[in-house]
């Protein structure tokens, strides 16, 4: 049954030959940010008695619509990194997030924690142009790969330095990927069909991953207890967009999450 990835997809395919008719694969290499050495996205992640947060850069979404108006990338970075964030995802999807290149671009320039690109990546391409803007991570989808040019992709990404999340959604992608070339692996809680979120269930899946892995939960996260949820299953990591993107400052809102989950765990230990 087709569902609303592969029309992104099918969106992002037409738009990629437009783009590459633009800027070549060649060009790419000779951006300015190309040269930028690339930061260490999984390190950032690995946190003692913590769970990190990777803060989103989200405009917004196919599930919402437009979710913050008033959108200040650079104000929106500098705040996410004051307010704690151990790195930052920036949606570059214009048709279905309204997101661009450029937020990544401007993101790069104002921070120093490491940026990931997050898109609908299928093309090499794609991810040489996540380096010429900045990123150093990308998003791997699962679900819109087959094993062959998941490897095709994790291979550029080795290539141009750059550190991958590789994102499932359900337990057919999970059961198919070769976690040999990967180290980082997120689950999208978010469900395609409905859109309705599940954290549970994007927990139970992390749970069949290798020992050392490190593991993401995604999407639908708001509050300190998912946190102490992911805590008390060895999650590493929570990226979340929304909640953050809706509050009037979104970087006191990550510094405010975080300590409230601190707390809490204080409590509990
Ligand atoms: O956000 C959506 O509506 C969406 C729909 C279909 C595919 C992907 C989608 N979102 C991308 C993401 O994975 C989220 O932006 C990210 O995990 C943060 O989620 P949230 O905290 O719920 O904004």
């Amino acid at each position: 049954m087709a569902n609303i990835l592969d029309e992104i997809v099918e969106q992002t395919v037409a738009d990629l030959k437009k783009r590459k008719r633009k800027v070549t694969y060649n060009d790419l290499g000779n951006m300015d940010l190309f040269e930028k050495p690339s930061k260490n996205f999984k390190g950032a992640l690995q946190l003692d008695n913590d769970v990190a947060i990777i803060a989103e850069i989200k405009k917004a979404s196919p599930s919402k619509g437009l979710i913050r108006p008033d959108f200040y990338p650079k104000q929106i970075a500098r705040q996410y990194q004051d307010g704690g964030a151990a790195a930052i995802s920036v949606l570059t999807d214009a048709p279905a997030f309204k997101g661009s290149l450029e937020y990544l671009e401007i993101a790069s320039k104002e921070v120093d924690i490491p940026l990931l690109r997050k898109d609908f990546i299928v093309d090499p391409y794609q991810v040489k142009e996540a380096k010429a803007y900045g990123a150093d991570a990308v998003l791997l989808i699962a679900t819109i790969t087959d094993g062959h040019q998941l490897q095709e992709l994790l291979h550029a990404a080795k290539e141009f330095e750059l550190q991958a999340l590789v994102e499932c959604y359900s337990e057919d992608d999970t059961e198919y990927i070769n976690f040999d070339h990967m180290d980082i692996l997120g689950v999208n809680n978010r469900d395609l069909r409905t859109f309705g979120v599940d954290l549970h269930r994007g927990v139970e899946l992390l749970q069949n991953a290798p020992e050392d892995m490190v593991l993401v939960s995604e999407s639908g996260l708001s509050n300190a207890e998912d946190l102490q949820f992911l805590f008390d299953n060895d999650i590493d990591a929570a990226l979340i967009g929304e909640y953050f993107m809706r509050q009037d400052n979104p970087g006191q809102a990550v510094a405010e999450l975080k300590s409230e989950f601190k707390n809490l765990i204080t409590q509990e230990t």
